[in-house]
């Protein structure tokens, strides 16, 4: 067998074992080559395919973006027509997914939303046929062509799932979707049952746009760790979602916006932070990135749109206000400053929502809805090439014990 050295260029934490080095948290460490999306951390630059964000957020919609990252060019306007089309078509569910979310409705629609995925694969007739020929290795044309149509389906349905977990939630009937109604205004009208405001629906859809990717986060990893095993789509995306969940990833969204509510007032933004300052503190949700040591460029996108929100809505619960208030103490603390921690893209994106009248519980759920795509995107990129994940761990525990029977012990 042959061996080769490889060296990890990494800024990040390394750990010591008997085994040598360990990349802690694999910082820099890179799993494939992707033409997907790219990141400069230290200038905060994000493109998708090679497009800007800040373009796509001026320019574009989240139907576009999504069919962007999905097929790896912007699509003609045919095209696109047809896309937003087949997406019509898919949004609907399988009547035993509708039941796992009403019976999932008293939990954390994160919960709902990871279950809802996986019982739709179970019942989607191109999955089986993929998983079926997955399992003899086979993965020609007429698969990837079935894999497209469930990536499709995917991120059709997930709008769908989040809204009718919110109805059940309140004993409310479902609202179906609507055609006539594009991604972003079809979710706030199946979720509220009246036609959105203008400017919620361009916040959704701006949203959607800021969070379609990301190249490599930890949910994006885990949808790569399930579909290298040749798992289907379905499940790999059910993976991301229990990944995304967590408050160091996208749940900070929510728990962002309940620090806001419980500081109650920007008067005590200076305490707030201080106190993600001290060993062992809170950390500060909706600041520090693994990649970006700079300004999260999604976030200052965001805070933009936030600010013309609460301009034309009000801030009546002074959420803008704390959020400014804190931005400004981490800018102009040294212990931030020297760890390069600013605000990322969870630290303002709630604010909007929540006066849209959506609960906290939904804002992760919203961020699955746009990252199902880039999820979906990286397993297809990956199975052109793809190799089962397998790392090594160093054990450090006993050998060679001698077992004693229960009853001597
Ligand atoms: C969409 C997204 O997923 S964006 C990220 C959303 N998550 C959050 O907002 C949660 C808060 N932030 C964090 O927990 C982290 O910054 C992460 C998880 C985003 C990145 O983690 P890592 O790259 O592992 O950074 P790490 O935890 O090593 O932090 C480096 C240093 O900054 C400190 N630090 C990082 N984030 C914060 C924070 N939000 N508040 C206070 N201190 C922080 C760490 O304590 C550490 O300090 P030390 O060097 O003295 O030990
Ligand atoms: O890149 C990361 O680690 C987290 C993140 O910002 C994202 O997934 O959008």
């Amino acid at each position: 067998m042959s061996e080769q050295t490889v060296q990890v260029k990494t800024t990040g934490k390394i750990l010591q074992s008997p085994c040598g080095p360990i990349i802690h948290g694999l910082e820099d460490v890179l799993i494939k080559s992707t033409s997907i999306s790219d990141i400069d951390g230290e200038k905060g630059i994000l493109w998708y395919r090679g497009y800007r964000i800040e373009e796509l957020a001026r320019l574009s919609t989240y139907e576009e973006v999504s069919y962007l990252i999905l097929y790896g060019r912007l699509p003609t306007k045919r095209e696109l027509e047809d896309y937003i089309n087949r997406m019509k078509k898919y949004r609907e569910l399988h009547p035993a997914t509708v039941e796992v979310i009403r019976n999932l409705a008293k939990a954390h629609p994160m919960f709902a939303l990871e279950a809802a995925v996986a019982a739709e694969g179970a019942y989607d007739e191109d999955n089986q046929k993929l998983i079926e020929a997955l399992s003899v290795g086979r993965y020609k044309a007429e698969e990837k062509e079935l894999a497209y149509r469930i990536a499709e389906k995917l991120v059709a349905k997930m709008p769908t799932i989040v809204a009718y977990h919110y109805r059940f939630s309140r004993g409310l009937e479902v609202v179906r979707p609507r055609d006539d109604l594009g991604h972003a205004a079809n979710f706030l009208y199946m979720m509220f049952g009246r036609e959105p405001d203008p400017l919620a629906s361009r916040g959704i859809d701006l949203y959607l746009i800021l969070h379609a990717d990301h190249e490599v986060p930890a949910s994006t990893f885990a949808a790569h760790v399930v579909a290298s095993t040749l798992s289907d789509l379905y499940s790999s995306v059910a993976a991301a979602i229990a990944a995304l969940k967590g408050p160091l990833h996208g749940g900070a969204n929510e728990m962002a916006v309940r620090n806001y509510l419980e500081i109650g007032t920007p008067a005590k933004a200076k305490e707030i932070v201080e106190a993600a300052t001290k060993p062992g503190g809170p950390k500060l949700m909706g600041v520090g990135h693994r990649v970006y040591k700079a300004y999260d460029p999604r976030a200052k996108i965001f805070k933009e749109f936030s600010r013309d929100y609460v301009a034309k809505f009000g801030d009546p619960q002074n959420l803008f206000a704390i959020a400014s208030a804190i931005e400004q103490e981490v800018l102009s603390h040294p212990y931030f400053q020297q760890r390069k921690l600013y605000p990322n893209v969870d630290f303002w994106s709630g604010i909007a929502f929540y006066y849209m009248g959506i609960p906290y519980e939904y804002f992760t759920p919203i961020f699955a809805m746009s990252r199902v795509v880039g999820w979906v995107a990286h397993v297809l990129e990956y199975w052109e090439n793809n190799r089962i994940f397998r790392p090594r761990a160093c054990y450090i525990g006993p050998h060679d014990l001698q077992y004693i029977p229960l009853e001597q012990r």
